[in-house]
This record gives structure tokens, C-alpha cells and sequence, in this order.
């Protein structure tokens, strides 16, 4: 196929940006080491008060939260977005280890249940058209906030029809009644299908051969054919074929050939090919490694969970993380890792180092791409240290920045897969071990736990 037409960005812009990440690495190495590990540090509760304050809107003027507050064309045009909001924020809270009361809680479903289409689901907002994006983004956030109230709230049968509706004769979903086709369509529409326990071999039916049409000459997944590798649709597109079972179908040695080549020398993703480095591609991009280590034994055929001894395939493999099991040798007495002085340092690269004999199943398993750093962009770059995350220096924190800068944070630090029960090696987190978020289901970018009670829930219902 021909070479898909690209955007890209001028050398001065580049620079730029380069400029200001070099300004803050450097400020990290020349002030004292109590600052710096300040930089380092997760600021929890600033991160938590941000994202409670986010929800408090949720009422009437909920909707001054709605327009344009995300970077990426894709959610611009959905103008409402409020479910988007709830999911943002349900998660990032649920990744650092918290719970909203049940005040808000029970708002919180009100007001999804308001946007809930008699004829099945979401739209952006109480009466709006059902669209699958807010669809996703609403079921996620249920499933976030758990609980059976939270569960019973989705009205599975007419979900059922909605996402039949959505479906095209091709194979692949429409966005909502009337709307484009595109790979993203296809990712919510078998990831709420999935989780929701109603995923059918009629929705299933050809969707495989549109995601394969939209993997391009250069090894990611477009939005659609012909259009340029993007690391948001190549999630979709990956995620959506493992859900199926296809994954295989994929070249995946071209998908990993293209997903490495996009973490820049400043530690972070960019998006695509001559583009800028941007924090929510932490998850976009860095979440495809976590997919391919989890759901896939093709990466140098490694034992990975799949193939580990014949180990359970499925996407319901996954086990929660045990609490932390530092063991002695590996913490020291103030609580950071025997390896800290050297993550922070940068110069540790321990994620590049991993060696993995193809049969030892014990051996650990470093991820492929260079962790610390990408860890280092969160927190020095990402992070506003009075709550929330963002694209870049300059940016605005904002909630879905914040949102998939800590889902990428989650998976950098468990990437380093020593056993699946177990909790982060030291040597896998930069700054304070306290930083540790909690674990997520990559396919679905849902906190393992609440995954699970979902799927249990689900699979007795
Ligand atoms: C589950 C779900 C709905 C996923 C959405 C995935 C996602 C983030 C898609 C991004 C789409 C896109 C082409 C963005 C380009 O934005 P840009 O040109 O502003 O950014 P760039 O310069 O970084 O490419
Ligand atoms: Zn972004």
C-alpha cells in the first residue's frame, strides 16, 4: 500500500521541547539529593485532591468541564464528554490506591445511569445519542467504582442491541447510528462486549480482517485504512485482536519493530512517526508492551505468561498483585530500594539488561522498552507537583493527561515480570518504592482488582 500521507513537526518545535526536558533533567542532577528525590516522588495526595476536586461537578455545571479538555482531534469531537470525565477520574483514583465515599459515589451512578439510552448504551450526557466511545468510557468507570449497585446499573440486554447496531456488514463498529468506522469503534465495542460478558461469535465476525487492512507499511495500526500508524489506534487495534484471539494474524514483528522506535530520547512516547513526545502515550504505546508480555509468546520467544508451561492463555490470567514483599536485602532501612541510587541516576537501564534463557520459566523479564526512562519522563516532565499530569512541559495538567500518564506509570512498574503474583521489583520503580500504583488488566486499562470483580460479577449474572 502506498505510503499513508503524514503530519509532522518543525525542527524549532522539536527543540524546543527538547530544550525544556534537558532544563529539568539537568536542574535534577545538580540540586542536593533530598530534591531530587523530591522529583521523584508521586504526589499522591495533591494527585488525589485534583482528581476529587474533578468530580464535585458533577452536577449541573458538570458540563463547563466538558469542551475540548483533552489534546488528542479524536475526543474533540465529542463536545460532551462527561462519562469520559468519570472514567478519567475514577480510574486515576482507583490506580493510586483510593476510593471515592459513597456520596459520590451514588452520584456518580445517578448521573451515568442519566446518560444511559433507553435503546442501550452511553451517550456524552443525559439524553445524548449512545456513541460507543462514551459507551466504554462509562462501563470502565462503573467498573472502577465497583460495587453491586455500580454493576446491576448497565443494562446488558440492551447493550446487547446497541452494539449489534453498531455493528457493519463488513465486519467492523460504527462509533454510533450513521457514524464512522474505525478500529477504535471495534476496541470499545469487544472490550464492553467482553467485560460484560456478552461477547458473541455474530459481533465477533470479521472484525479480525478490518484490523489487519489497517496495519500499515510501517508495523503499527492506523484508524483506519490507509491512514498513518498512531500508537492510540494501534492499542485499540492489538488489544481488540487479542480479545478475539487473533493477535497472531498481526505481523507483530513489525508492530514491535514500529512501537519501540517511538520512545524518544527524552524517556517518553510519542505518538508517531516525526511527531512530539506526549505523557498520555505512556499508556498508548507503553501499554502495547505490556499487551505483547502478557498475551503474547512472540517476543523472542520468551516464556512469557502465555506460554509458560502451558499457562491459562486467557485474558482472565492475569492474578492480582499480592501486597508489597520487599524482601530484606532488597530494602533498605528508609524505605527506598537497594537499586534507587541507581534508577535515580538514570544510568540504570536495568529494564534493557534483562537476560532470559528461552527455557528457564523462572527467569525475569525486563520489558523492551527502557522503563526507568519513561518513568523519569512521568515524574520530572508529567507531573505537576501540586496535583494532576500533563503532555509536557508548558502544558496544562489536565484529567485525561492525568489519567494515562498513572495507567503508564502502573505499567512501567510492573513490567518487570518476575512472577505474575508478585509485587514490583524495587529495582523496576523509580523514586521511593511508595510511588508503587496498583496493578491494571492492560486490555481493558481497568485496576486488576476492580477487573476482576467485574468479571466474577459478570460471569454469574
Ligand atoms: C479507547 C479509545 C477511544 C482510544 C483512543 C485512542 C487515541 C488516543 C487515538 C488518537 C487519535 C489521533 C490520530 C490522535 C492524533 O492527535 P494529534 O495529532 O493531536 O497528536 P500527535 O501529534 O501526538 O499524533
Ligand atoms: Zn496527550
Amino acid at each position: 500500500m502506498e505510503p499513508a500521507l503524514r503530519e509532522t513537526v518543525t525542527q524549532r518545535e522539536q527543540s524546543m521541547v527538547l530544550n525544556d526536558v534537558n532544563m529539568l533533567y539537568h536542574i535534577y542532577a545538580t540540586v542536593p539529593p533530598k530534591t531530587q528525590r523530591l522529583m521523584l516522588e508521586l504526589q499522591r495526595d495533591n494527585h488525589v485532591e485534583y482528581l476529587l476536586r474533578g468530580l464535585q461537578h458533577l452536577g449541573p455545571s458538570f458540563c463547563s468541564l466538558d469542551a475540548k479538555i483533552c489534546c488528542k482531534p479524536f475526543f474533540w469531537h465529542i463536545t460532551l464528554c462527561r462519562p469520559w470525565i468519570c472514567y478519567w477520574i475514577l480510574h486515576s483514583i482507583a490506580l493510586l490506591g483510593e476510593s471515592v465515599d459513597a456520596t459520590l459515589e451514588d452520584k456518580t451512578i445517578d448521573f451515568l445511569s442519566c446518560c444511559q439510552d433507553p435503546d442501550g448504551g452511553y451517550g456524552g450526557g443525559p439524553g445524548q445519542m449512545p456513541h460507543l466511545a462514551t459507551t466504554y468510557a462509562a462501563v470502565n468507570a462503573l467498573i472502577s467504582l465497583g460495587g453491586d449497585r455500580s454493576l446491576t446499573s448497565i443494562n446488558r440486554d440492551k447493550m446487547y442491541m446497541f452494539l449489534k447496531r453498531m455493528k457493519d456488514p463488513s465486519g467492523a463498529f460504527r462509533m454510533h447510528d450513521a457514524g464512522e468506522i474505525d478500529v477504535r469503534a471495534c476496541y470499545t465495542a469487544v472490550s464492553v462486549a467482553r467485560i460484560l460478558n456478552i461477547l458473541d461469535d455474530e459481533l465477533v465476525h470479521n472484525i479480525g480482517n478490518y484490523i489487519l487492512s489497517c496495519q500499515t507499511y510501517e508495523g503499527g495500526i492506523s484508524g483506519e485504512p490507509g491512514s498513518e500508524a498512531h500508537g492510540g489506534y494501534t492499542f485499540c487495534g492489538l488489544a481488540a485482536m487479542i480479545l478475539i484471539n487473533e493477535a497472531d494474524r498481526l505481523d507483530l514483528p513489525a508492530l514491535i519493530d514500529w512501537v519501540v522506535f517511538r520512545q524518544g530520547v527524552e524517556g517518553g512516547f510519542q505518538g508517531r512517526t516525526n511527531k512530539l513526545v506526549d505523557g498520555c502515550y505512556s499508556f498508548w504505546q507503553g501499554g502495547i508492551f505490556a499487551l505483547l508480555q502478557r498475551f503474547h509468546s512472540i517476543i523472542g520467544e520468551r516464556p512469557t505468561l502465555v506460554d509458560a508451561g502451558g499457562a491459562d492463555c486467557s485474558i482472565d490470567s492475569i492474578q492480582t498483585t499480592a501486597e508489597s514483599d520487599l524482601s530484606e536485602d532488597e530494602e533498605s532501612s528508609d524505605g527506598t530500594s537497594s537499586q534507587d541510587d541507581e534508577a535515580c541516576h538514570f544510568q540504570h537501564g536495568g529494564s534493557q539488561e534483562a537476560s532470559c534463557s528461552v527455557n528457564d520459566k523462572s527467569a525475569e523479564m525486563g520489558p523492551l522498552y527502557h522503563s526507568i526512562a519513561l518513568q523519569r519522563y512521568i515524574l520530572i516532565c508529567s507531573q505537576d507537583p501540586g496535583g494532576g499530569l500533563k503532555d509536557k512541559p508548558r502544558k496544562p495538567k489536565d484529567y485525561y493527561h492525568t489519567c494515562y500518564c498513572l495507567s503508564g506509570l502502573s505499567v512501567c512498574q510492573h513490567s518487570w515480570l518476575k512472577d505474575e503474583d508478585s509485587s514490583p521489583l524495587p529495582r523496576a520503580v523509580l523514586g521511593p518504592y511508595s510511588n508503587v500504583l496498583e496493578p491494571i488488566h492492560p486490555v481493558f486499562n481497568i485496576v486488576l482488582d476492580r477487573y476482576q470483580e467485574a468479571h466474577e460479577f459478570f460471569t454469574r449474572s
